[in-house]
Parts: C-alpha cells; structure tokens; sequence
C-alpha cells in the first residue's frame, strides 16, 4: 500500500483561551498504489490537516502514517522525497518570475540535477499545457493557469505520490475540466493521487474511491458507485420555476417518500432539487400539482448523482 493511515488524531490547542478543536478523530486509511482517492467533505471536516500530516508539515496528536512505506513523523525527509504537495491558491509560487523560473527555482530546492531540470521544465510545461507562457510573469496567470502550474511544480520531481487540495476551486467550467484531463493523463502515468476537492463532478469522474470525511472521522468509503447505491435514495426530480419557490418547498417536502428539498438559485430561474426514498412512486406532476400559479422552465427525474448521496450522507449526519 502507497499510503497507510492508522487510527491519526490531530488536536489544535484553543486560540486565546478558547475549546480545542478535535481537526482528527482516528482516521483509518489505506490508499492503493496508482489509485485515485478523493477525500470528500464539508468545511472544516479535517481534510487539509490530514494531507497537512501526510505531507509531514504537521505532526499528528496520535496514530500514525507511512507514506511508501516511509514513517510521516520519524521519516520526513524520505516522505518529502517521494510525494508532490499542490495546495493551490496563492501560496507557493513566485508571481514576479515567469513560468519557467519559478519551476526553475523548485527544481533547485528538489536538488534536481541542472541538465534535467531544463528537459524535466519543458516536459511539465507541455504537459500542463502551459508551454506558450512559459516566459511569461506569473503575476498575469488566470487562477485556471496558476492551478496548472502548481501541479507543474509539484511535479519538479518526479514524486509517484501526489497531493492535490482542492485543485479547481475557483475555476470556471472549462478551466475545470482541463484540470480534470490533466489528472486523469497523471494517473496514465501510474501516480497515486490524492485528491480533496468539493467537486462532486471532479469526484465521480476522476476517483478509484472516495471517502466522506464528516468532523474529523470518515463517515464512508467506497467507489463513487457504491456510494450512490448505498445511500438510501430513489429517483431524483428536478423543476426550474421563475417564481418564488419558498412556500411550495414547505408543501413538497410534507409529500410521503420525500427525502430532501434543495433550492438551487440560477439568477431568474430557481431549480428545485427533491429527492426521494427508495421505491417511491411520487412523480413531476404530483409535484408540480404542489405549485399552482408557477411558471415552470424545465422538469424531468433522473437516477441520483455522488452529489445526491453526498448531501444524503451530510443531511443524514446533521
Ligand atoms: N492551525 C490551526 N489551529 C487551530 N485550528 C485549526 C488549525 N488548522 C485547522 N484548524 C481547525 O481544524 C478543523 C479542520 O480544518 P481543515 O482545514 O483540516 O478542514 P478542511 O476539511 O480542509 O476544510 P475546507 O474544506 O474548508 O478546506 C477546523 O475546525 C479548523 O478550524
């Protein structure tokens, strides 16, 4: 196994007198050689204070972790070897330099011998398709193309184990499907990636499995298949309305077999998301019936989506 996590507490003392904060409580993980694993979660689940402790820039309260086979704690430096961290966001790189002196610079700090580093920098750029700008300041990067490079710089060193913290946030669509084809072609290369992302999409198209981290413990754990059917839920129904849906909301979810309600604002257009229990027979015109006076956009029930029971698994624990 790449990674190896046995029952790992991480304890922040309180700031200014205040209530420590359990971030950890008794992760138990084992992330396969070349797999994909997301790390799902909401808000302060813990997430990064676990890839923190894995990339050994923190120290875990108790438990342990090897990261190839290498002890997290007691073997840092040989973990820092062997792993790529990109936390993404505005840390981490040079916005004065270019491109290519910023990957320059890591490669240097990685040790990497200087007539490698000049191919090793071409390679990276290409791959992350950034080869046109590699001249270029950071300083005018799009977030979309400071993502990309991050990855490139984790990269420097040719790590088989990546770290990548919520690589799209912040992206638009297009950037963040770029993003996604440029993970998928790093797993072709036989990496482990581990992946946290609030990416339901990111989540269902790139991950061998994911877990559900819930206040610092893993609530499940599986592939994005077995989620979606273990969650109890049947049919998804969806309907845009252009007028204010708030008092049919109270109404719909007073309807047997339905689970939850969301209302997902869209400028004019406000989609309702109602899913329901399994084996429910309740359909679009019951539920339109609930509406009278609405002016409807689209209406249509589909099978449910990682979102689906990743909102179930979050309602439920609430
Ligand atoms: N250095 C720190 N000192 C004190 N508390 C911390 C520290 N770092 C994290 N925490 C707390 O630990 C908990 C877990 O935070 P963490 O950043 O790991 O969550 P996360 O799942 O990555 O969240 P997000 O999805 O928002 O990135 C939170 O309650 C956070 O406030």
């Amino acid at each position: 196994m790449t990674i190896e996590i046995e029952d790992l507490s991480r304890t922040f003392a309180g700031q200014r007198g205040g209530a420590a904060v359990e971030a950890l409580r008794g992760i138990t993980l084992t992330i396969a050689d070349g797999e994909i694993f997301g790390m799902l979660g909401p808000n302060g689940a813990g997430k990064t204070t676990l890839v923190r402790i894995l990339s050994t820039l923190l120290t875990p309260t108790t438990g342990a972790a090897r990261v190839a086979g290498m002890d997290v704690v007691h073997e840092a430096n040989a973990v820092r070897r062997r792993i790529g961290v990109a936390f993404g966001g505005e840390r981490g790189l040079y916005d004065r330099l270019s491109a290519r002196d910023n990957l320059r610079f890591a490669g240097q700090l990685y040790g990497v011998h200087p007539r490698r580093l000049r191919t090793r920098i071409d390679e990276l750029l290409e791959t992350v398709g950034l080869a046109d700008k590699a001249g270029v300041r950071v300083e005018t990067f799009s977030r979309g193309m400071k993502q990309r490079l991050h990855i490139a710089r984790a990269l420097i060193h040719d790590p088989q184990i990546l770290f990548l913290d919520e690589p799209s946030s912040g992206l638009d669509p297009v950037a963040s499907r770029a993003l996604r084809g440029l993970v998928a072609e790093l797993r072709r290369q036989g990496r482990t990636i581990l992946l946290t992302t609030h990416s339901m999409v990111e989540a269902d198209e790139l991950c061998d499995r994911v877990s559900v981290i819930v206040q610092g413990s893993v609530r499940r754990l599986g592939t994005p298949e077995r989620l979606k059917s273990e969650v109890d839920l049947g049919r998804v129904l969806e309907v845009e309305t252009y007028d204010d849906p708030t008092p049919a909301i109270r109404l719909i979810e007073q309807m047997p077999s339905v689970s939850t309600v969301d209302c997902i604002p869209g400028g004019e257009v406000e989609r309702l998301v109602i899913r329901l229990a399994v084996g429910s027979d309740t359909t679009i015109a019951d539920v339109l019936s609930r509406m009278p006076d609405h002016r409807f956009g689209r209406a249509f029930d589909r099978r449910p989506t990682l979102e689906d029971a990743y909102v179930s698994i979050i309602e439920a624990d609430a």
